[in-house]
């Protein structure tokens, strides 16, 4: 893909997600790695269904902008999962309405907080963890982001929204996509005797990918 070809696909991506209501207004950040030296960022306050091409933030990994506007206040962590995580190709930040419901709720399980129960949850994402609420914008959640990096694919922010990884940016697409739905089933399953996934049926999925 070319460069041009990658921020277009961004962009596309972005304008997704803001129709199905996945982000409103200016919330929301999308990233992705351009070679082992620049990052392709959403700029700060900016809406992810109107997104110029022309306009989006490159960086270098030291956070300097390269080109386009002002970064997402989000830059640093985004830099931080990238520097830890070579596989790490791009990310997806969402206040997505289940995701965040679920992110305000107390005693959530540190370790993952959605525990499986239908098969692509654990084929694409497998665990959430949560980090602790921070203000957004904070260098805390880029150090604890940077912690946990190797430790799996998406981290929910506590009483904030989601963050998760990809191999590109579509991989990271589809595993926020199914990540959102797995947290509206939990919703609509809330009080209801819901059937885990065994811990023999989660590690066969493991086993086999995607
Ligand atoms: O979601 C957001 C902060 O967490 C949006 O911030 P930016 O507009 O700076 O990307
Ligand atoms: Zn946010």
């Amino acid at each position: 893909m070319t460069e041009l070809e990658q921020k277009q696909q961004l962009v596309e991506l972005a304008k997704s997600f803001y129709q199905r209501g996945y982000s409103v207004g200016g919330a929301g950040n999308l990233s992705v790695r351009l070679d082992d030296n620049r990052i392709l960022v959403t700029p700060t306050g900016s809406s992810l269904g109107r997104l110029d091409a022309d306009r989006l933030s490159v960086l270098d990994m030291q956070g300097n902008v390269l080109s386009g506007d002002k970064p997402s206040k989000e830059y640093v962590f985004h830099l931080a999962l990238y520097q830890q995580n070579p596989k790490c190709n791009a990310i997806v930040h969402l206040h997505s309405t289940y995701l965040t419901a679920l992110s305000c709720l107390d005693d959530l399980d540190q370790d993952n907080a959605i525990k499986a129960f239908t098969p692509y949850y654990v084929m694409r994402v497998g665990k959430l963890q949560v980090i602790p609420y921070y203000r957004p914008g904070s260098p805390e959640i880029a150090r604890e982001l940077s912690e946990r990096a190797l430790t799996g694919k998406a981290f929910l922010l506590a009483n904030h929204g989601i963050v998760v990884t990809g191999s590109d940016l579509l991989d990271a697409a589809d595993n926020a996509d199914e990540l959102e739905e797995t947290a509206k089933l939990q919703f609509i399953l809330q009080g209801q005797k819901i059937r885990y996934l065994t811990d023999d049926e989660v590690k066969d999925l493991e086993n086999r990918g995607k």
